[in-house]
Formats: C-alpha cells, structure tokens, sequence
C-alpha cells in the first residue's frame, strides 16, 4: 500500500493511541503519540516547579528540551532529556496541569513543528487534538474518536486501577470533563472536528471493531488514490 497519512483526533481517553497504535502497526506505519509531547513538557514543568500559568517560564522550558519517541511494545517511549518519561508522564498531577500548558500558543508552535516533520515522509499515524486540523491538513484520512465522558472515564479507571495509581472514577470523570472543556475553549488550536473528519463515536464499541472500521476507510483512502 502506497504510503499516506492518518490523523487521529478526539478527547481525553477516547481510545485513540490504542487504536491508532493497532492501525499504524497492521498497516507498517509509524505511530506518533503527539499528547506524549505535551505531557512530558508538563512533567519537566511540575520537576521545576514552574507554575501552569508562568507562560514565559514555560516557553523557555520547552525551547530547552530534548523530546525523542520512539516505538514501544506497549505506549509510544518518550525520552526526555535522555530520561526515560514513558511511565511518568501519565501521573495524575501531569493529568492535570497539561491542559494549561498546551493552551500556551509558543508552545504549541515548537511542538507542532517537530510533528510535522515527523509527518514529511508520509506513512504516519498521529493522534492528539489538532491533528486534523493544524499539524496534518492534508491527511489523507482523518479520524475523530469520541465517546461518552462516563465510558472514557470507565476505561481511564480500570488502565490506572492496574497500574495502582490511587485515583477514584468520580475524580477521573472530573478531571477529564474539565481537560475537554480546555481543550475545547482555547484560542489556540482547540479541540474541534475536522470538517472533513470521519466521526466514529466509540461508546459500546470493542478495540478492535474500531480499528477495523479505520482500516476500512483507511483502505477507501488508499483505493481513491490518496488526494
Ligand atoms: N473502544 C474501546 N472500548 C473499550 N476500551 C477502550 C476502547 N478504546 C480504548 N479503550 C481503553 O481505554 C483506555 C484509554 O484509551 P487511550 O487509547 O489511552 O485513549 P486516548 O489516547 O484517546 O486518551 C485504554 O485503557 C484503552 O485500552
Ligand atoms: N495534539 C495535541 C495533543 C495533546 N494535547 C494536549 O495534551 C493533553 C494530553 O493529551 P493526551 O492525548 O496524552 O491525553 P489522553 O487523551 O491520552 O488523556 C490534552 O488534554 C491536550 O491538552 C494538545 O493540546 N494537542
């Protein structure tokens, strides 16, 4: 299959690196993580106690890293700095505090940059919140995952629950209405479906029924000759 790209967007636990993972590896592609990236300017922020809302601080911080990804068995590795974030970047305090810091629009430049790079050599599944929109507009197929903020907090729930982070499912569901509802309100880049995106709401749906129903409009993409 010739080389193209797919964007994957949606809110917070929609399912979206689990699926986009599933599809990039069934069709040989590379998987790029973009929420991972955010996350882990998130963590370095909250290491050095830069405060969400010091947007200078946070701008120099990020010019400053050195984020590399690389595929992983079962979440994209993330290496900060030569530090391995994988694992760390997923804590609740980073759950948190990552919303304010990717409103910042410096921010969101510098990372969006080394996305689309990523993306240059064509064969990529990305996911994350702007995809669609800002970072791959010209994506051959584009994706919007959602589902019920209950179900999404549910699954969160149970992921966390065997990782022993000790959070209950009332403060999961919380957490994450309030993430989407940044997502959704900021200037820059908000969360938001594409116009042309493929809108597959996932409540009740199983992993692999939707990753079969990506690899069938991703095969229609191929099949139209990719734009
Ligand atoms: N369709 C689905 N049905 C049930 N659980 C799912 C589904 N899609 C994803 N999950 C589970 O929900 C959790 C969150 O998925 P994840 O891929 O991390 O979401 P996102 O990347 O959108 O935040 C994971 O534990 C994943 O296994
Ligand atoms: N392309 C992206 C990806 C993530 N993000 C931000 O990063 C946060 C974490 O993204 P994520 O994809 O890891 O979040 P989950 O859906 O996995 O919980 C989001 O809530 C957004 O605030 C973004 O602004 N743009």
């Amino acid at each position: 299959m010739e080389k193209f790209n797919i964007a994957i967007d949606g809110p917070a636990a929609a399912g979206k690196s689990t699926v986009a993972r599933l599809v990039a590896r069934h069709l040989g592609f590379v998987y790029v993580d973009t929420g991972a990236m955010y996350r882990a300017v998130t963590w370095k922020a909250l290491q050095a106690g830069i405060a969400s809302d010091n947007k200078d601080e946070l701008v120099r911080l990020a010019g400053s890293l050195q984020i590399e990804l690389y595929p992983g068995e079962q979440a994209q590795q993330v290496i900060l700095d030569g530090i391995d974030v994988t694992d760390l970047i997923r804590s609740v305090a980073v759950n948190q505090n990552v919303s304010a810091v990717a409103a910042v629009p410096e921010i969101r430049r510098l990372l969006v940059l080394k996305q689309q790079e990523m993306a240059r050599a064509k064969g990529v599944v990305m996911d994350g919140r702007d995809i669609g929109t800002h970072v791959m507009p010209d994506a051959e197929l584009k994706i919007f995952l959602t589902a019920s903020v209950r179900e999404r907090a549910e699954r969160r729930y149970l992921e966390m629950k065997d990782k022993q982070e000790e959070v209950t499912l009332e403060q999961l569901e919380k957490d994450i209405a309030e993430r989407d509802r940044m997502d959704e309100e900021r200037e820059a880049s908000p969360l938001v479906r594409a116009d042309d995106a493929v809108l597959i709401d996932t409540s009740g749906m199983s992993v692999p029924q939707v990753a079969e129903r990506i690899l069938e409009l991703a095969k229609t993409a191929a099949g139209k000759g990719i734009r």
